[in-house]
């Protein structure tokens, strides 16, 4: 109902962005993730293991969770981690926005990457509701049940680097990105939020077109993962940038000076994406060798992630279903 505002705070080396939400009366710090469709959390149901050093839901003190007879989730992400488990409803608040009927995934099953984050206790799927994996009757996501309550359709994500930013569902802050959005259409046939990306340019140099490829507003990854052509163009023009076996992908000399990258988003609008924050992090304390936040993916759409998000305002419209970008303030 309404809008609701919520702090979102990077974990360390910004590897994802996590905000307080309530269920059913406990608050629960999750990560906010507009790249998967289930609303999922660490429970009480999970081994004693598991549940060390997490804030676990507990279905039996919640006076308004109902379970949802018959019904299981099992959802595997593209890094390999997962979860599993029973699923009831429950009334979900986030920043003063309300769901009475919310499907709860209630965690009986978490792999290892989960347990070891405890910082984290669970995701709230922000993509479209068909990639949702509850069964026999699949749910939708929070927005998708709040969006008629909202006084706008849309959530947004203002994430930054190193420093506290926020998600708010509801309404478009206009103080906080310069200028006016420019909007794309997204695709929704994937279930994300793709958009279309037809041409790129680094730093001053020339505008070159990309073959058809697509991208999709993926707050649940890390970094900015792009097509080769975007990121070998993009690291001919720094010096000492080569792809390093050992660290996993593209390093640099933390001295380097990085160029800003200019991505077409939807056809009419580039968004800048800020040399120093394609700048991710140093690879090992010495602070000489520095890993790229840009990096290759075959996959397409391609999946930019929080490294966008630190340069650009993002406003999700599900009413229109557009995706909408400006510079932060
Ligand atoms: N892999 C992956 C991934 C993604 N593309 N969006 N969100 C992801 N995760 C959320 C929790 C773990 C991974």
């Amino acid at each position: 109902s309404g809008s609701g505002t919520v702090t979102a705070t990077p974990e360390s080396q910004d590897v994802e962005y996590l905000a307080p939400i309530s269920i059913g009366g406990q608050s629960i710090v999750m990560d906010f993730d507009s790249g998967s469709s289930d609303l999922w959390v660490f429970s009480t149901q999970l081994s004693a293991t598991a549940q060390k050093g997490h804030t676990n839901f507990d279905t039996t003190k919640s006076t308004t969770f109902k379970t949802m007879t018959g019904a299981a989730f099992s959802i595997s992400y593209g890094d390999g981690s997962g979860a599993a488990g029973t699923v009831g409803t429950d009334t979900v608040n986030i920043g003063g926005a309300t769901v009475t009927n919310q499907a709860i995934e209630v965690a009986t099953a978490v792999s290892s990457s989960f347990v070891s984050d405890t910082n984290s206790n669970g995701l709230v799927g922000l993509a479209f509701s068909k990639l949702n994996t509850v069964s026999p009757t699949q749910q939708k996501t929070f927005f998708d049940n709040a969006m008629s309550t909202l006084s706008q359709p849309v959530f947004t994500a203002d994430l930054r680097k190193g420093a506290v930013g926020s998600y708010e569902f509801g309404n478009i802050d206009s103080t906080k990105f310069n200028g006016s959005l420019s909007w794309a259409a997204v695709n929704t046939t994937t279930g994300f939020w793709q958009f279309s990306n037809s041409k790129f340019s680094v730093g001053t140099g020339a505008t070159t077109a990309t073959d058809g490829t697509q991208a999709i507003a993926d707050t649940g990854t890390t970094l900015m993962l792009a097509s080769s052509a975007i990121v070998s163009a993009y690291y001919s023009q720094v010096s000492g940038a080569a792809n390093d076996a050992s660290a996993g992908g593209i390093t640099f000399p933390c001295t380097a000076t990085l160029p800003d990258l200019n991505v077409d988003v939807g056809g009419n609008y580039m968004a800048l994406v800020r040399g120093d924050d394609i700048n991710y992090a140093p690879v090992d304390s010495t602070g000489t060798t520095c890993f790229g936040g840009l990096q290759a993916t075959t996959n397409d759409p391609q999946i930019w992630g929080d490294i966008m998000f630190k340069s650009q305002f993002v406003a999700f419209n599900g009413g229109n279903n557009s995706i909408g970008m400006a510079p932060h303030q």
